[in-house]
């Protein structure tokens, strides 16, 4: 990718464990809502923007060839008005820009939340080692909450923006992200954990592989698994180092 790369929500976790591997891998152009704290953490440009904005959007990904959509509200609890806005209205926003500027690839960072009601049946046994049921991405959404809601939309206005505009775009249906290790007494967390550097390489091949509308999870290769990483290996080339077992007497 010799084209800039928009990386929307860059000051976020999944946007620092992204630049902590990739800074110098790509030309990012970096986007928040807020002004950096600490400016110097981030590589080339930073663009502060709202990414409901119609114009600011349309000026900050003019010229790329690539955006890498963080930007939202990521609260579980998040009210319906909010993931509107942030979650819908700006991932709407994004795509329309993205499309209009011959932006090639939208990579869209969907939740476990999108899917999370396939889980009320079978916990916590799926949470388990020995566990065989998978999730793979074909499955339809059945989202646990309105912030669930909002993600499965983003994961359908790509669909439309690939099928209607040709746009390359691939949701991560993300885990769990937590820094240095998985999360303890959370059977859960274990389960569907992401390592800051198998997060780092699930975007990097978001960004240098060839797919047309894809759904992938998005965890590291741990024993407890409820998610197939098939997609992700097969469509991506996505080969994760972490493994939540490392970490956990299970
Ligand atoms: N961290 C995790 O484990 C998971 C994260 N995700 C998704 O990944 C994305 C990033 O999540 P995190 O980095 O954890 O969240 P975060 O809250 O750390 O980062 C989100 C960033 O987006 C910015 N932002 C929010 N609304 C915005 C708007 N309207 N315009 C411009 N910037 C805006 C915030 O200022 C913040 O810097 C979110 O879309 C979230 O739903 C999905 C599943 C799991
Ligand atoms: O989508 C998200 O999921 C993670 C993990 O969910 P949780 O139910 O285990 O807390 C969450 O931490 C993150 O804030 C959210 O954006």
């Amino acid at each position: 990718m010799d084209d800039p790369v928009l990386l929307t929500g860059a000051s976020g976790h999944v946007g620092t464990a992204i630049l902590d591997e990739l800074a110098d891998d790509y030309e990012w152009r970096c986007l928040d809502r807020d002004p950096p704290t600490d400016p110097d953490r981030f590589p080339g440009e930073f663009v502060v923007a709202d990414v409901t904005d119609e114009d600011a959007i349309r000026d900050a990904v003019a010229g790329c060839g690539a955006v890498v959509h963080l930007a939202g509200d990521p609260r579980k609890t998040a009210p319906w008005d909010s993931v509107l806005a942030n979650n819908i209205d700006g991932t709407q926003n994004v795509l329309s820009a993205a499309v209009d500027a011959g932006v090639e690839r939208v990579a869209f960072a969907s939740s476990n939340h999108a899917v999370k009601h396939y889980e009320t049946e079978r916990k916590p046994d799926l949470y388990r080692t020995g566990d065989e049921f998978r999730l793979d991405g074909s499955e339809l959404p059945r989202p646990g909450n309105l912030y669930g809601v909002s993600k499965a939309s983003g994961e359908l206005l790509g669909r439309y923006y690939h099928d209607e505009h040709d746009l390359s775009f691939v949701a991560v249906r993300i885990g769990n992200l937590t820094k240095g290790h998985p999360p303890k007494d959370y059977e859960r967390g274990q389960a569907m954990w992401l390592s800051y550097r198998d997060c780092a390489h699930l975007f990097d091949c978001c960004l240098t592989a060839e797919y047309g509308y894809e759904i992938v999870y998005g965890i590291s290769d741990n024993d407890r698994k409820y998610y197939s990483l098939e997609n992700a290996k097969e469509a991506l080339g996505y080969e994760p180092l972490d493994n939540s077992a490392d970490w956990t007497d299970e």
